[in-house]
Order: C-alpha cells, then structure tokens, then sequence
C-alpha cells in the first residue's frame, strides 16, 4: 500500500495540481518540455548509469522523434497517440544501427560514433528543409486522443502521465533480472560472458532502449507547441541529457528527476539575467560535481539505503547435481595458441573424465592461463580442437561455451563490484530465468516468483561457500579469499558440467584457502567435473585426479598425482626439482 501511494498515487496527485500552482503558458510550457525531456534522461540514465555504455548523441534520438511523429501524423495522417509509438520504434531501430556501429569500436572511439552520429542528425534537421523546414521550422496540427484535441493543460497531463509510466518501466528493469545483467556487464563483461549474457546483443539492447525513450521524448516535444525547429536539436542539448544523467545520479532511480530538473528546468528561471544565467548555471554545475560525485541522488540517497531483508535462519543444503561418471566431459586435441613468435600453446593433448578433477600445473608462463582462456573462449586456438561433451567449442564465443555448459572463475578476480552478493549469484542464474523483459517491465507477480525461487537457491549456494551472512553486502567489500568464494557461488548457480577454476585459492589466507579447500572438497564429493589450475601444490595432489603439466607451452606429463610427483622431467622443471619434492612431499 505504501508503495503504491509513494510509485502512484503521490506522484499522480502533484501532476494534477501542478498547473494550478502557476496558471500561466510559461509555466506549462515548461513543465511539459520537463515531462519530455525527462523520458530522454530516464532511457540515457539506462544507458550510462546502469549499461555503462556512453552516448554523446543522444539528441539525434530525441530528433528522430520529434520529427518522425510530427511527419507521421502530417504525411501519413496517423493517430497522434499512434505515431508517438511508431516514431520511437523508428527510433530505436536507429539505436541499434549506432549501437552495433559504435560497439565496433572501443573507448573514446565508441563516444566519438554516437556524437558523429548526433552531428549528422543536427545537420540533416538543418539542410534538409523539404522534409523538416530546417532552421524556419514545421508547424504541427493539434494533439488529439481518439478526436479530441489536447488543451495545454490536457497535454501536459498526457506527457507527465507517460513519464510516469516511462519512470515506473525503467525501475521495474533496473530492479529485476533485466537490470542486474546490464549492471554486471558494466561491471566485468567478461565474467558476463561467462555467466551466458551475449554482452554484445545486451548492449545492443541497452542502445535501443535508450533510443525508444528518447523516440517518445521526442515525439511529445515536438507537439508540445505545435511547432518544432532544427535549434532544438544541437550537440550541447546531448552534452546537457548527459549531464542531466551524471548530477542527478547515475544509476538511480530519481537521479534523472533530479537532474533534469537542475540541468533543463532551473536555467529557464535565470533565463532574465541574460549575461549571467549561464555563469549561475554553469557555477551550480561545477559545485554538484565537486561537492556530490556519485551525483544529488546517487550520494544523498546513499545514507537512506534500505535494510536488507533478514537471512533465514533455515536454508536448506544445496545439491550440486552428480555428473555421470565414466563418458568423456572435455577432449583437447593438438590445441595451439601463437602470439606471435610466442607459443603460449603448442599441441597439447589431453581428456578429462566426467565426474573427476583435472589438475592443470606448470612453472610461470607455462600457458595455463592461455589453456583457460582458450577453453572458455576468450582466446580462438591457432589450431587444434576442443570438444565439450562431444560438441565442438573452439571458435565459440564465451557465452555460447557457458550456454553449453562450461564456466570458469578468474585468476584476477573479476566481480560485479557494484551489486551485492546475493546480486552477483543471481546473475549466475541467467539462463535460468524464464520471465521475459516485457514481463519484467511489469514487475508481474510471477516475475516476483521466479526471482524468489532463485533468491532461495543463491541462499542455499552461499551456504555452501559460507557466505550466506554477507549475502546483502556489496561484493567489493568481501574478502580477496571471500571474492574467490563467491565467484565459485555464482559459477555454480549456471550449473555447470564442467567448472574452471582458475587459480581458486590465489592470494587467499591461509584461513581462507582452508574455506576454499573446503569448497573444493564438496565439489569433488558431488561428483562436479573441474579443470583446476592451482600454484598451491598440495591442493592439486589431495584433490586431483589426473594431472596434466605444462611447461613452455608443451604437455610435459600426464597422470594422476602419484605418477606426476615422481616423474624427473616435472621435478626438474619446478625450480631444478627443490620445489616440487618439498610440496608434494607427501608422496
Ligand atoms: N595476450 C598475449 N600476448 C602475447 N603473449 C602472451 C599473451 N598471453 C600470454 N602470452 C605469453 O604466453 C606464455 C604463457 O603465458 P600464460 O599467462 O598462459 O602462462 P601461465 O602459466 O598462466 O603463467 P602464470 O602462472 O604466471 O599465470 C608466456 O610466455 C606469455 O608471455
């Protein structure tokens, strides 16, 4: 009920009495340009604030809008209200033509596409005066819904309406599944990948989500007067969505109200200091980003958090499925990785049973990492095969390996830092999840369902590492032996046939490689099939059931931990031997 009066009811009763506060044109005029304008800076803050994905273009979006509405009814004699989708769907299409343009492209270079693109749309506004009148502009016929012609008072009600609408979507996504995978691709798009997000197509989709919002921003500006012209629609209005996004809070759910409501609405109120305004302005500006960093909401919002739920004080043992012994889970045939000159790889050969774990050692820069990355396809081999259960991988990008059922965990560790534990486990369940966006925008009942089914689960799985009490705490603020814990947690909810561990107890305390040892342990007694590429010694030969040894890039040896402490050639290549008899001293 509280959430209703506070997402709804409040909200709706301030746009009713808001015309009435200053019954002026003015007034109305400006609080319906902040309804338009604010859907653009509610889908760029989708963008930036959560994707991550930056674009300085962003009025190109909000043109294409205005103008494809304004042309729709115009030319094509459609609805208002239809055209207003229509031109957002246009929109989008060309978000996602930007988008697959600028992702080509990395760093400054990605930003410099979606300006080059926002340029050319201002021009072709400009020059192009058969179609948009250019600088002396288009004259639109009324808005109506269904026949009836929108007053002013009446438009604004529709637009603040819409925005309403837009704002409450994009909190829906930002809080559900939707969101947490734009956030973790932000984060670490390679642990995403591994997790089975195809981080291309996702912000692919994060670029046309963007646009569609600033389609419909677009379209109500453009009716808003019944007039538009190329002035609106310059470079600096991008610059000013994006900062709208940044003061406000990137990221947050009323950072966009926030700053659009600094950034658009407070200059028309200095607009009579002439000179001067722009120096107030730009003062203010200068001040929330020296003084608020994370933005107005994004660090004042900070110190009212909401308290995490309880943990439960029952949480059931969580079972990892038993794989079944006996088949073949991996086969590398002959793999080999150049760069260069270098031979990180070259023709190495082995299979690792279902069921059992496979140890992968060798002295620095013997190419463990390289075999990692090529088994998870980071790297593509120079040559060579790999088969997962039968099924070719080599040449696969690492989210379609992960959909086939292989995931690893990070010898740097690599974290959703942003997102709390629990957050980061749930990403693991990617595939798992069968509620679509349209649902997730909804925020349907049984979206709520399906995420609390996965909560328990991640509850049960933390409770394996033992890190079921920190489930609500940002992952940043774990432990280096904790993090190492909860990449394995969240590589287990994908529930793997075949889990890489890329150095699990690296950096650990001696405490924590005890809980990590542990872990292992339980992995091993449910029977998981592990590749695990260990510096620790003595967790390789308790835990290991084959080994394979690399050194310069070649196999050395292969055999269980008995055959390989014994064999000369591995003993020599550890430290002229020294090294390895005092580790595996046991055998
Ligand atoms: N991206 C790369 N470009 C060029 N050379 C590389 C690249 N990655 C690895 N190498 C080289 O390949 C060889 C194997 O490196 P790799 O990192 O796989 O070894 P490693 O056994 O994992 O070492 P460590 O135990 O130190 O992590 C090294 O000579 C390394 O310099």
């Amino acid at each position: 009920m509280k959430q209703f009066a506070l997402r709804f009811a409040l909200p709706i009763a301030f746009i009713f009495i808001l015309p009435y506060v200053y019954p002026n044109s003015f007034f109305m005029k400006i609080i319906t340009s902040f309804a338009a304008l604010y859907l653009v800076v509610v889908g760029l803050n989708l963008l930036v604030g959560i994707a991550g994905q930056l674009s300085l273009g962003q009025t190109g979006f909000f043109a294409i809008g205005a103008y494809g509405a304004a042309l729709l009814v115009m030319k094509l004699q459609l609805p208002f209200f239809v055209s207003i989708f229509v031109a957002a769907g246009v929109t989008a299409l060309f978000g996602a033509i930007v988008a697959m343009l600028s992702l080509r492209s990395h760093g400054p270079y990605l930003a410099m596409v979606t300006i080059a693109f926002g340029l050319l749309v201002e021009i072709v506004a400009n020059r192009w005066v058969d179609v948009t009148g250019g600088p002396a502009g288009l004259f639109l016929p009324k808005a109506d819904l269904f026949g009836y012609a929108l007053n002013k008072v009446e438009y604004f009600y529709f637009a603040a309406l819409l925005a309403l609408a837009g704002q409450w979507v994009a909190t829906n996504l930002t809080r559900s599944q939707f969101g947490r995978t734009l956030h973790a691709l932000r984060n670490s798009p390679v642990a995403a990948e591994s997790l089975g997000v195809n981080v291309t197509g996702w912000k692919v989709g994060a670029f046309v989500l963007s646009a569609f919002y600033a389609g419909v921003g677009g379209a109500l500006f453009a009716f808003q007067d019944g007039y538009i012209n190329s002035d609106s629609f310059t470079f600096s209005s991008s610059i000013m969505f994006l900062v709208a996004v940044i003061v406000g809070g990137a990221g947050t759910v009323l950072g966009p109200f926030v700053g659009t409501l600094i950034i658009e609405v407070l200059p028309t109120f200095f607009a009579n200091l002439y000179d001067y305004h722009l120096l107030i302005f730009g003062s203010i500006l200068l001040l929330t980003l020296v003084f608020l960093p994370e933005g107005v909401v994004g660090t004042l919002g900070g110190r009212w958090r909401k308290k995490p739920p309880a943990v439960p004080e029952q949480i059931e043992p969580y079972r990892i499925e038993p794989a079944d012994m006996g088949e073949i889970a991996i086969r590398i045939e002959g793999l080999k990785k150049y760069f260069g000159g270098v031979k990180a790889i070259d023709g190495v050969t082995f299979t690792v049973q279902r069921g059992t774990i496979h140890g992968v050692i060798g002295p620095n820069g013997s190419g463990k990492s390289t075999m990692v990355n090529l088994l998870s396809g980071v790297y593509t081999p120079s040559e060579g095969q790999v088969l997962l259960n039968g099924n070719t991988v080599q040449g696969k990008p690492t989210f379609r390996i992960a959909k086939m059922g292989m995931t690893r965990t990070f010898q740097n560790i690599q974290l959703f830092s942003d997102l709390t534990v629990m957050e980061n486990v749930l990403v693991g369940f990617h595939r798992q999840f069968r509620s679509g966006m349209f649902r997730q925008m909804l925020a349907l009942r049984s979206v709520k369902r399906e995420e609390q089914q996965f909560v328990d689960q991640c509850f049960r799985i933390l409770k394996l590492v033992g890190l079921e009490q920190r489930a609500y705490e940002i992952a940043d603020s774990l432990s280096y032996g904790e993090k190492r814990l909860m990449e394995i947690a969240r590589a287990l909810a994908m529930k793997p046939s075949v889990l890489l561990l890329d150095e699990p107890a690296a950096g650990a305390s001696p405490v924590e490689v005890e809980r990590i040892v542990n872990v292992i342990r339980k992995l091993r007694d449910a029977g998981l099939t592990v590749i695990l590429i260990e510096h620790h010694m003595e967790i390789v030969m308790e835990f290991c059931d084959s080994i394979t040894v690399l050194d310069f890039g070649i196999k050395l040896a292969e055999g269980t931990p008995e055959q390989i402490s014994r064999n000369e050639k591995v003993v020599e290549a550890y430290l002229g031997g020294e090294e390895v008899m005092k580790l595996v001293g046991g055998f």
